[in-house]
């Protein structure tokens, strides 16, 4: 049993413009007029807001992230941003390795390694996404294909260093579609005794979040089950109220 507190963050993904804002001043009057959150909240953007996130978010206790970094810390990376670049910007946290980037980009774990490397070099905490396919799942494998992604996208730096793993099977993304809490409350654990082997003591403390049609509606269930210590919420987490219903269920 892990007592961390819990961290939510949210992925806008490739969705926001300017008047996004809006909708992240709404969720920092809820956050400074509801009670007060036991959660960790982290708002994600895409790069161009980053910097407006960071600064309106601050003084509400919203945490600005980034949602991918690349390995090198400058040079010749056309359209790529660097972890120095995102820390300079106000971000705290970055999101490595989600399964959109292993996919759109073929990033390999070492990738992913790298840049949680990188990540932790320029002072970022990186959350590391791991997660199975469908057809991984309906073949038995889902544990073996995650542990194998853990140990090779984990670098030896955890050790000293926060990082976060995030759990996102893939065909929970943006499906609607869910684990079983059983199926989840397996999984974690799972997670958990990798990191416990690997990292000993400071392993138990490595937050888990859960990841994959995170919704108002199934949030209290899912964050409720043992070793999940926080959620990676994509499409629910575009919109102010939505977001604070889940960040409120921890
Ligand atoms: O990063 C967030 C995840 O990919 C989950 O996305 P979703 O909540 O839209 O399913």
């Amino acid at each position: 049993m892990t007592t961390m507190s819990p961290l939510i963050a949210g992925n806008w993904k490739m969705n926001g413009l300017t008047h996004s804002l809006d909708e992240l001043s709404e969720l920092a009057r809820l956050l400074t007029t509801g009670e007060a959150p036991r959660a960790l909240v982290v708002v994600c953007p895409p790069a161009t807001l980053l910097a407006a996130v960071a600064a309106q978010g601050a003084s509400s206790g919203i945490i600005a992230g980034g949602q991918d970094c690349h390995a090198n810390a400058s040079g010749a990376h056309t359209g790529d941003i660097s972890a120095g670049m995102l820390a300079d910007a106000g971000a705290q946290y970055v999101i490595v390795g989600h399964s959109e980037r292993r996919n759109d980009h073929a990033e390999t774990s070492d990738t992913v390694r790298a840049k949680a490397e990188a990540a932790i070099g320029s002072g970022l905490k990186p959350i590391i996404c791991v997660g199975e396919t469908e057809s991984q799942r309906d073949a038995g494998e889902a544990e073996s294909v995650v542990a194998g992604q853990l140990a090779a996208s984990i670098p030896d730096a955890a050790e000293q260093h926060e990082v976060i793993v995030a759990y996102e099977p893939v065909w929970a993304i943006g499906t609607g579609r869910t684990p079983t809490l059983d199926e989840i409350s397996q999984m974690h654990n799972a997670i958990r005794a990798r990191l416990a082997d690997r990292f000993g003591e400071r392993g138990e403390t490595i937050r888990i979040l859960y990841g994959g049609s995170l919704k108002p509606q199934n949030a209290r269930e899912i964050l409720g089950v043992d070793n999940v210590n926080g959620g990676l919420v994509g499409g629910a987490s575009l919109l102010a109220k939505d977001f604070y219903t889940i960040i409120s269920a921890v």
